[in-house]
């Protein structure tokens, strides 16, 4: 007893590293991802970001007490009011207007990725949906970290994906990963060793539907 966030990537730090360290990551960092491969990964991932707001709305519904309702909230409009209005106006950078995001077709990976998380949550309780989350919201901000403390990587004009960075490394981002962690952490104490196993599968399983979605943004993949 007495979990906290950092046992449920102990236990599955293979799939951990190969998600925040993957080959599309280096290439953000070190500003030599294909263009043709970042588009596509912005493309999917503005779909991404419209079921992920959902997963978060199912999160409100699923809570029984005003603090956990309060901590949704704070999700949805993370997502709505910060990540989807910076989403947008980077993809509009780089020629993509909005009216063509909401029509595209969602890839393979995106649906795979977004419907287990709404699924896990559906079928558990709050906390098998947070955790289903976690990979989303810590792996993006421990991965902004990460990549600051490569050598490899190049900030600034240099690199063209510098705003990708400087989005996920922000007070707002951070401090949204660092309330998720504080809400799981809380939660985690008071699990049986037989629940963390079980929380520990859609950990692993959420993180290895986040390789998939890098790679299908290499592999440009429908
Ligand atoms: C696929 C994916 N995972 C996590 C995030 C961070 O919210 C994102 N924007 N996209």
């Amino acid at each position: 007893m007495g979990y906290r966030f950092s046992d449920l990537t102990a236990a599955c730090q293979s799939d951990w590293r190969a998600y925040l360290e993957h080959d599309f990551v280096r290439g953000l960092g070190a500003g030599t991802l294909e263009e043709g491969a970042f588009r596509h990964y912005l493309e999917q991932d503005y779909l991404f970001l419209l079921h992920f707001a959902r997963a978060y709305a199912l999160a409100a519904y699923k809570s029984r007490t005003l603090a956990d309702l309060r901590q949704a909230h704070e999700g949805l409009k993370a997502i709505l009011d910060v990540e989807l209005d910076l989403h947008v106006s980077y993809c509009r950078d780089w020629g993509i207007a909005e009216e063509q995001l909401a029509a595209l077709p969602e890839a393979r990976a995106t649906l795979a990725y977004t419907r287990y998380v709404l699924d896990a949550g559906s079928r558990g309780d709050l906390l098998d949906l947070h955790v289903a989350l976690a990979p989303c919201v810590v792996g993006y901000g421990e991965i902004a970290n990460w990549l600051n403390e490569q050598p490899s990587t190049v900030r600034g004009e240099a690199n063209p994906y510098d705003a990708w960075i400087a989005m996920y490394e922000s007070d707002e981002f951070q401090s949204a990963m660092r309330a998720e962690l504080e809400w799981l952490d809380a939660r985690l104490a008071e699990v049986s060793p037989a629940r963390f196993e079980e929380l520990c599968r859609v950990f692993r399983d959420a993180t290895r539907l986040e390789i998939d979605f890098w790679q299908m943004g290499l592999d440009r993949a429908d």
